[in-house]
């Protein structure tokens, strides 16, 4: 029975062809289209600064900075490619590495990516980091070019590992006699940065970009230019991409989430059987992706904030509100039965600021008259069935 439905299934999604999208890939977040609009000047900026590898010098370190989705490891990769596309062309010995450090998630496994790049193979485990870094070191010597590294999401990285790899990394040179390294680091915190041990923070930052958000209009253009490859002619039309334009511009102009809106918006008219994507699929999009991200949220939050939220739910559902003093009480008592040593009434504040500063409460503050101030805290009632989902004990 079960192969039955399986080979329906099978028949009719691979059999049929899609009437929406004539090729998907194009809007996943990892291509890169041919040219990036309205982010010329970010290319001319970091092409300038990293053109002087062309003639054998070694460029100054930057570090990219700008909120998510606005481009920065599109323009990065776009121009770190170009650049070692035109050095083949004059014989000039280029390579480039590109890591994002928040999926390539330990020291070991950075170093032994950059390494890779160079043509090493780096066993995945079972040599110490610093033989890793010594044999490229040796391979870059050996080799004698310039090599770009860029290290995407480096925050991330930093607070998981600490900044030694980093300073290690900027500090490369001083042990290198004919191979030079130009780091590439890019974040989307922008006070990451002040935490930085200071010697890499001026050495990682001897340039500095800044990426602004997208508006709605250039947030047309890019979308544009995506649907009108990926999309059959007709499917999409202009009012459809400037909705996705404008919803995306409000939350702080980001590409990522334009393009996600628009191939989600596909994906169900796909599953609905239409053959244009209306603006009731983009809606509905809007609320699956929302629910995806707030359930990402909720899956990855570390324990005691996981118990807070349990705490809130719980009371949401009881009586549609809670106050700082409940939230902590119910907290205590769900700690206790889990048999985990409850924090502080100070700490659950702390926490509940948190909660609402991710997006997944609302909390406002009221005062109580004589008694002082209080939070009113609520969860919006859309996201209670998803969020108690996601909160795995
Ligand atoms: N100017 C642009 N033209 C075309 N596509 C773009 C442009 N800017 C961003 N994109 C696309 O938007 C998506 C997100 O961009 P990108 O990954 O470069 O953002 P980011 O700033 O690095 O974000 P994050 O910090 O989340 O990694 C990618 O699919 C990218 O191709």
């Amino acid at each position: 029975m079960a192969s039955d439905i399986i080979d329906e299934i099978i028949e009719s999604r691979l059999k049929k062809k899609s009437r929406i999208f004539m090729n998907k890939e194009i809007l996943h977040p990892d291509y890169i289209p041919e040219t990036l609009p309205h982010r010329e000047k970010e290319i001319r900026k970091l092409a300038e600064i990293l053109v002087v590898a062309l003639k054998g010098e070694r460029p100054s370190n930057v570090l990219i900075y700008g909120l998510t989705g606005t481009g920065k490891t599109a323009v990065a990769k776009y121009v770190s490619r170009r650049l070692a596309e035109k050095a083949s062309a004059l014989n000039t010995r280029l390579l480039h590495a590109y890591v994002n450090t928040r999926k390539v998630d330990t020291t070991y496994r950075v170093i032994a990516s950059i390494a890779s790049s160079l043509g090493l193979r780096i066993p995945s485990t079972g040599i110490a980091i610093s033989e890793v870094y010594r044999r490229y070191t040796r391979a870059l010597e050996n080799w004698g070019g310039l090599h770009i590294v860029v290290l995407d999401e480096i925050d991330y990285y930093v607070r998981r590992e600490g900044d030694d790899l980093l300073y290690k990394l900027v500090r490369i040179n001083e042990e290198l006699e004919k191979a030079r390294v130009a780091i590439v680091g890019i974040t989307n915190d922008i006070n990451f940065v002040e935490n930085l041990d200071p010697r890499v923070r001026s050495s990682l930052g001897e340039e500095e970009i800044v990426f602004p958000p997208y508006d709605a209009e250039q947030l047309y253009d890019i979308l544009k230019q995506r649907a009108d490859k990926a999309f059959y002619p007709g499917v999409v039309s202009s009012k459809i991409i400037s909705y996705c334009a404008a919803l995306a511009a409000r939350e702080h102009g980001d590409a990522r989430r334009a393009l996600d809106l628009l191939r989600v918006a596909g994906e169900i008219a796909e599953r609905e059987g239409s053959s244009i994507v209306t603006i009731k699929h983009v809606k509905k999009a809007q609320i699956e992706l929302e629910e995806g991200r707030v359930f990402q949220a909720v899956s990855t939050l570390p324990l005691h904030p996981k118990l807070v939220l349990k705490a809130i739910v719980e009371l949401m559902k009881e009586k549609g509100t809670s106050t700082t003093g409940e939230v902590y009480n119910k907290y205590f008592k769900i700690a206790l039965e889990y048999g985990i040593e409850p924090l502080t009434q100070r700490r659950i504040s702390e926490i509940i600021t948190q909660l609402d500063m991710i997006g997944l409460i609302n909390a406002v503050v009221v005062s109580r008259g004589r008694h002082g101030k209080t939070k009113l805290i609520k969860i919006n009632s859309g996201l209670l069935d998803v969020i108690e989902g996601a909160i795995k004990l």
